[in-house]
């Protein structure tokens, strides 16, 4: 089986991307945001209570004939950025992109923090890391990825996120057409669940290609790419008028300083990210001053590529033994 789905940016700044999902029977379709940093698949449902709904589309689980009540089984997950959400799980057939995977946990969520409500475009998570972060318990759960792994004609999931547009997700196989040169595949640690990988180096604009490795996390689910403070303050050196503020808890710019490229290295395949995806947002519609799409990752403990990297390249996600990331130009 193969599945192939749009990847749709959720507002002018590509904050973050979702999908169209189908699930139960008649099917109820929903927009969610895919995962790779974290894998429970929660939606808004009937068993939200509406003071916390704001335009979000829910699962309604009893107006399923194929939904099944998960009994005694709960789940409570907290983000990177502080958000939360908690609930119960059913089981119900779960469909992206054309690939249908039957009895996929679907955790209702019966609480989502504030920021979830005020995100009127996220219908909920497809988590698409190693099923070992699930945090439904006592028995945790599989991700879609998992459960649809013995039906992919490829034991793959690829991305290809795009700037301002929208791109694709695609399950089972690897589209030529998606990306042109070769697909570099570099080794991922599946512990403690994340797609861990290193960089090979970087280079701020036509400066030369610092070899080292940086290993973090390829997250589809963050915004931005961190990085450490080392090579974050080399590329903003490079940046008039630049600073890294803590009223605005990271670097700014002005607007219209010049931005260099920045790239980084997978093995020997070189990706350069344009200026553009890093000039990421203004403070405030009206302001000046810009908040830049490359930050520091001191505050987080862990590097993640996210999607100001991961729009820059076509990714393969193998889930292969042992797994790999895949980058290609495209
Ligand atoms: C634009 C921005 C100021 C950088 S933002 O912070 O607002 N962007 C958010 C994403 C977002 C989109 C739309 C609306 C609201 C928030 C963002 O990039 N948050 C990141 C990480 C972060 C930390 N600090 C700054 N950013 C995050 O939490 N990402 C998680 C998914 C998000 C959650 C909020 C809703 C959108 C999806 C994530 O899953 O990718 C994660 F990997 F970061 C994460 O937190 N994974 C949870 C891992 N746990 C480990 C223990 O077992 C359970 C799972």
């Amino acid at each position: 089986d193969t599945g192939s789905a749009a990847a749709i940016p959720i507002n002018e700044v590509d904050i973050a991307y979702v999908t169209p999902v189908t699930v139960g029977t008649p099917p109820q379709t929903l927009m969610l945001d895919l995962d790779t940093g974290s894998s429970d698949l929660w939606v808004f449902s009937s068993l939200t209570p509406s003071s916390q709904i704001r335009g979000q589309e829910i699962y309604t689980p009893t107006k399923s004939s194929t939904s099944q009540l998960l009994n005694g089984h709960t789940w409570s997950i907290r983000y990177g950025d502080g958000s939360s959400s908690r609930g119960t799980v059913f089981t119900d057939n779960f469909t992206i992109g054309g690939l249908e995977v039957k009895s996929q946990a679907v955790q209702t969520a019966q609480e989502v923090s504030s920021s979830f409500t005020q995100e009127q475009s996220l219908d909920g998570l497809v988590g698409l890391g190693f099923s070992t972060l699930n945090t439904v318990r006592p028995s945790s759960q599989l991700t879609f990825f998992d459960n649809a792994r013995p039906n992919l004609d490829e034991e793959v999931f690829t991305a290809d996120l795009k700037y301002h547009a929208t791109g694709t997700y695609d399950f089972g196989f690897i589209d030529s057409k998606k990306h042109n040169g070769t697909i570099t595949y570099t080794p991922v640690q599946p512990s403690p669940g994340y797609w861990t990988h290193s960089l090979s180096g970087y280079s701020v604009g036509s400066g030369a290609f610092q070899s080292s490795q940086i290993s973090g996390i390829s997250d589809t689910g963050t915004t931005l790419l961190y990085l450490p403070t080392a090579i974050v303050t080399a590329y903003y050196r490079q940046v008039q008028g630049a600073q890294n503020s803590q009223y605005y808890g990271g670097y700014v710019f002005p607007c219209a300083s010049t931005l260099p490229t920045f790239t980084f290295g997978i093995e020997g395949a070189r990706f350069t990210i344009p200026a553009s995806y890093i000039n990421y947002t203004r403070i405030s519609p009206t302001s000046t001053t810009c908040y830049g799409g490359l930050q520091s990752s001191s505050g987080l403990g862990i590097n993640i590529f996210g999607d100001v990297a991961l729009k820059a390249a076509f990714v393969v996600f193998s889930g292969t033994n042992p797994p790999r990331i895949g980058f290609a130009p495209k």
